[in-house]
């Protein structure tokens, strides 16, 4: 087990280099299994959960080699292998595999998905898709068993805009007979990519990225070369960190349209963005940061993601700023760390209400979840002296190369292994 340290409070400046998509590669992964030949993903980042989706590939039966951010991907001796425990339990996205086994075997059995705990995260609605397009679904003992004679194209609405579900949708679409619609389907830039790549797979889809899909079903799909989107939750990341600690930070390859809602929420704090084409320059180090509210919302509103680290950022703000989720009902287990560190905070129903500015102290804190590790990575170099954080497992499910690319604009961060004493008191706290 290992402890991230961080000595905050030095200025940061430079330029940080933004990897794929991780909920982009997720999905991007498990639509190779419906090919009939090898499909190559560049840019992939380098993540727990890339790497646990191409073991989970192997399993049952592709050949996966992955180096230099790409993977290439030979799905033609894959079979229907069922997978009711283990790797599928680390992460939210193994869901996928439902869609795309489901797609090429007509049958599929896979555990109840992993992933952040962040209130309750039922999957009905890609059930209730599945079971549109003709497949019998049955949950046994926490996992999903789907098989289907064959699957025919259906209108679905859905009564919940999930990107999960509007991809699992998609994946398990794209090789049945006849046209699927998929109404008020979410509208993620993550849903185009995985679109693009299914499109040069050789499927029919129109619509991706608004909220009616259409999806017309082939035959059969080849293989391809695909290169990932940018991940604009770890740019978003990066920005926060930029207006907290930078002197100037300039975030590189990135889709600044994907940003705009949180470029929208600088402007009214006061702080200074430019964009161009790839990239985004944040100059942080205002004296006075002023308090906004924020509620979170699906694409393009605020991303719930950037929920958390964006709270850290409010400590810094001068008033009362008030956060909403409307997207998770308990995503706030960043909040009482924060107040350790010396935030004042308080939760009501799905709100944090943030007093400010407080200076934040380094202080030992555990990741509950992604983004609050992310949140905690922020505080940590706002704060004066030594922040330990630990719980890393979560942060390294969706930042890849996160200490190098913080050491490359300034900061002080290392990564170390905890003593034996510190696993006994982490295990008994
Ligand atoms: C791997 C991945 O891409 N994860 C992202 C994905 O998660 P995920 O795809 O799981 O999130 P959804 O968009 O499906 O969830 C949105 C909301 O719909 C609810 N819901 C969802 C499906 C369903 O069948 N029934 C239902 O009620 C969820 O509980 C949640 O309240 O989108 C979320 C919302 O942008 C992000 O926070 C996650 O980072
Ligand atoms: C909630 C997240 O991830 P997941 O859906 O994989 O748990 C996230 O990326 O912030």
């Amino acid at each position: 087990m290992e402890k991230l340290n961080i000595a905050g409070g030095d200025l940061l400046s430079g330029t940080v280099n933004i990897s794929g998509a991780k909920n982009s590669a997720v999905a991007l992964i498990p639509a190779t299994i419906l090919a009939d030949s090898p499909v190559t993903i560049e840019g992939l980042p380098n993540i727990s959960d890339v790497h646990t989706l191409g073991n989970l590939l192997e399993e049952i039966g592709g050949k996966v080699i992955f180096s230099n951010n790409e993977m290439i991907i030979d799905p033609s001796a894959m079979i229907s292998m069922p997978l009711p425990n283990g790797k599928v339990k680390a992460l939210r996205a193994s869901y996928y595999l439902m869609g795309a086994m489901l797609g090429r075997f007509k049958k599929a059995v896979i555990g109840l998905p992993g992933g952040c705990h962040l209130g309750p995260r039922p999957i009905d609605q890609h059930i209730k898709g599945f079971e549109a397009l003709g497949a019998q679904v049955t949950n046994e003992q926490g996992a999903i068993y789907l098989r289907a004679e064959e699957l025919r194209g259906a209108r679905i609405y859905l009564d919940v805009v999930s990107v999960g579900a509007t991809i699992n949708i998609m994946l398990a679409a794209v090789l049945a007979k006849g046209q699927t619609i998929i109404e008020n389907a979410a509208k993620e830039p993550e849903i185009i990519d995985v679109a693009t790549l299914l499109s040069s797979m050789g499927a029919k889809i129109k619509g991706a990225g608004t909220d009616v899909i259409r999806i017309d079903g082939v035959e059969s799909l080849h293989g391809c070369k695909h290169s990932i989107i940018p991940d604009r939750i770890e740019a978003g990341t990066y920005m926060i960190i930029g207006a907290a600690m930078g002197k100037e930070v300039i975030i590189d390859n990135v889709i600044p349209l994907h940003l705009e809602s949180l470029i929208a929420k600088f402007r009214e704090m006061g702080i200074h963005v430019e964009t161009s084409d790839d990239k985004i320059l944040i100059i942080g180090g205002q004296k006075e940061l002023k308090a906004v509210d924020i509620k979170t919302l699906v694409y393009p509103g605020f991303p719930t993601d950037l929920q958390q680290p964006f709270t850290s950022l409010l400590t810094k703000a001068t008033g009362t700023s008030v956060v909403t989720d409307t997207i998770y009902s308990a995503r706030f287990k960043h909040i009482d760390e924060l107040r350790r560190m010396g935030a004042e905070i308080k939760v009501e129903g799905r709100s944090a209400i943030i007093t400010g500015p407080t200076p934040l102290q380094g202080a030992k804190v555990k990741a509950s979840d992604l983004r609050a590790g992310a949140a905690l990575v922020c505080a940590g170099l706002m704060a004066e002296g030594v922040t330990e954080i630990t719980g890393l497992d979560h942060i390294d499910r969706g930042y890849s190369e996160l200490e190098e690319k913080l050491l490359g604009i300034g900061a002080t961060i290392w990564r170390e292994r905890l003593t034996e004493k510190e696993i006994e008191q982490l295990q008994n706290s």
